[in-house]
């Protein structure tokens, strides 16, 4: 059920997305294709939408996280390569192999089970090797592992289509890690012999700040919905534009007396007599309960979150008496003044992409188009 009889809107600027693929895609190395990362519904922005401006700017290929977001792609029509990066259970890889979707192979134990899994079908498997270089989460971690694995991987039911790692640490001024990880990369690919069409390493942050070593595929996520990977702690090389802007309204406006209290807990009480705004989106919209005390934009001035935010409604203290239907500004510019998903993730001591992510299905998605 999306509130569409809900003054509150996420607006999604197709042109950002497709203005900031185009500029990573006009730097990329030689012989280099940019992936679009469109996994978690698009970061929030709707995978699909996102997926359709990035294809018209120059991404040729898309990764995911789940089989079942390649699967939503490919029945929405996408005819390009996806990459599912995290772990298939090797026992529902038939699928994949069905609709050509390449999958993630985090060793020769998985592979084993994965031919055993496609023994009686007629389409191949596209997988790509993961090598874990200093990531800790999937991959083969040493040479021998590498070994093991591609004892299996140059035959059927596989096509080795590709070799990859992720940095954990690309966004971060401290190289120290980074640059264990290249090596043990290098190390790792060695061991591959041949190597496979396809090798990645870049996320966003590796392609802006890093040489990325012997990749020929960057998977652009974060800096495509014109996000900094690193926050605001490394400089962009490039200017990105923010995709998203979160919009409502007041929808109930009240004068309150000094030391009235709001919201649940009574934990905030008017200093002197207040103006009152009550806004309607809350904590099941992914506007997190710790935003207690940040602000939102109103005629370009900040107005504070007062009292405890609520399931579906949030107030703020007003500068003045105003109207139901004032527009309100969550995220996005209004006037002179801004808050970005950055402002509210650093309030909320988290990330921007968890923020992004945390937007629920019940805020509706509008979208202005792009111009290709
Ligand atoms: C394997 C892999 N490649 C590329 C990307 C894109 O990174 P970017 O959005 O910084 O460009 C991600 C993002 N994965 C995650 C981003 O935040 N948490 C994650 O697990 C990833 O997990």
């Amino acid at each position: 059920i999306s509130g569409i009889h809900r003054p509150a809107k996420l607006v999604i600027d197709q042109q950002a997305i497709f203005d900031n693929v185009q500029q990573a895609v006009k730097r990329l190395p030689a012989d280099t294709v940019l992936w679009a990362v469109v996994k978690a519904d698009g970061y929030g922005h709707g995978m699909l939408q996102v997926a359709q401006a990035a294809a018209a700017a120059g991404a040729t290929g898309f990764c995911v996280a789940l089989l079942d977001e390649a699967l939503g792609l490919r029945q929405a029509g996408f005819d390009q390569p996806i990459l599912v990066l995290g772990v298939t259970p090797a026992n529902q890889v038939t699928l994949a192999a069905q609709q050509r979707i390449s999958l993630a192979a985090p060793d020769a134990a998985w592979l084993q089970t994965a031919a055993a899994t496609l023994q009686n079908s007629t389409a191949p498997l596209s997988v790509h090797l993961a090598f874990d270089t200093g990531m800790g989460r999937i991959g083969v971690q040493t040479v021998a592992e590498v070994q093991a694995a591609m004892a299996l991987l140059r035959q059927a039911p596989f096509v080795f289509d590709g070799v990859f790692t992720h940095f954990s640490t690309a966004d971060e001024a401290d190289t120290t890690h980074f640059n264990q990880q290249v090596q043990q990369f290098k190390t790792l690919l060695a061991a591959v012999g041949q190597r496979p069409r396809y090798v990645h390493v870049a996320n966003s942050a590796t392609s802006l700040w890093h040489q990325a070593c012997a990749s020929n595929v960057v998977r652009f996520g974060v800096a495509m919905y014109g996000l900094n990977p690193s926050g605001d702690a490394l400089p962009l090389p490039y200017p990105l534009k923010p995709a998203l802007r979160i919009e409502s309204e007041l929808t109930f406006v009240k004068q309150v007396p000094a030391g009235a209290a709001i919201s649940y807990g009574a934990t905030y009480h008017a200093a002197q007599p207040e103006w009152i705004g009550t806004i309607p989106v809350g904590y099941a919209d992914g506007w997190q309960r710790r935003l207690q005390g940040f602000h939102v934009l109103i005629n370009g001035q900040a107005c504070e979150i007062v009292g405890r935010i609520c399931m579906d409604q949030l107030m703020v203290r007003l500068p003045e008496k105003l109207p139901a239907g004032t527009k309100v500004t969550l995220v996005g510019t209004d006037g002179d003044t801004a808050i970005s998903l950055q402002d509210v993730a650093s309030f909320a001591h988290t990330i921007h992409y968890e923020i992004a992510c945390g937007l629920t299905m019940r805020l509706p998605r509008v979208y202005l188009p792009y111009q290709a």
